[in-house]
């Protein structure tokens, strides 16, 4: 199975936790862009939902395919948020952002009761941090934010190239008109120390670190589909 059919596979199982009346969250990224088709299918066949998209990109995936939607605002209470991930430990801790769309996702988990990420088993590591973790900075002081950065990673051990991402030549800009710093520190063994160092620094907007907040994660591979609950 290639890695596409994969993606499709654990967006199918994360279908069956979605029943008729429920408030969804929706993530954002190819993966989750598997699952909105999959919804889409289930509600012209009677299922009914009303999503809350945590980017523009999967909000015009979901009007194209008729997926009703709400916003945070008027449905600020979600049942199940279903998202995909860059990386998931077996904590299920998460690195997110690299479709650009993290700060709405963490705000949209953070505003439901479960949160099941969805990948192929590619994206399964020990030790968070292979994967450059995107950091959502005000554009604001970019420089002084990128150093702070740098300084409070020296702290923790922790050093690495911290590049500005740029998409045809121009800064990419978030939904939220932020810019993302995608920071190449490698392994991050104390999570939660990073977190708090980032988030205080303020022209950090929000960080790719997702501690806590996944409830279980649908994980498919050649060999099977794999469900990692958290335990807490
Ligand atoms: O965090 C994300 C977007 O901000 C995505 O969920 C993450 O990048 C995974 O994407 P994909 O399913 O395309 O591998």
């Amino acid at each position: 199975m290639d890695q596409k059919q994969l993606k499709v596979e654990a967006a199918r199982k994360a279908l069956e936790h979605v029943a008729s009346g429920m408030k969804l969250g929706i993530g954002t990224g190819s993966t989750a862009e598997e699952f909105v088709r999959l919804l889409a299918q289930k509600l012209a066949a009677g299922l009914q939902i009303v999503g809350v998209p945590t980017s523009e990109r999967t909000a015009a995936l979901c009007r194209e395919l008729g997926v009703p939607l709400s916003t945070l605002d008027e449905t600020p209470e979600l049942d199940l948020t279903i998202d995909g991930a860059d990386e998931i430990d077996m904590h299920l801790s998460l690195i997110k952002g690299g479709g650009g769309a993290l700060l709405r996702e963490k705000i949209v988990a953070a505003a439901s009761t479960r949160m099941i990420v969805i990948a192929d088993k590619s994206k399964v590591v020990d030790t968070l941090g292979r994967f450059p973790l995107p950091i959502e900075v005000n554009r604001f002081g970019l420089r002084a934010t990128e150093h702070a950065i740098a300084a409070a990673a020296n702290r923790l051990g922790l050093s690495g190239d911290i590049k500005l991402r740029m998409t045809d030549a121009q800064p990419f800009v978030t939904d939220g008109d932020h810019f993302i710093l995608d920071a190449s520190f490698g392994r991050i063994p104390d999570t939660r120390a990073l977190s708090d160092a980032l988030l205080a620094i303020p022209g950090v907007v929000e960080h790719g670190l997702f501690i806590g907040l996944a409830s279980a994660a649908i994980v498919a591979g050649s060999d099977g589909i794999e469900t990692i609950q958290a335990v807490r």
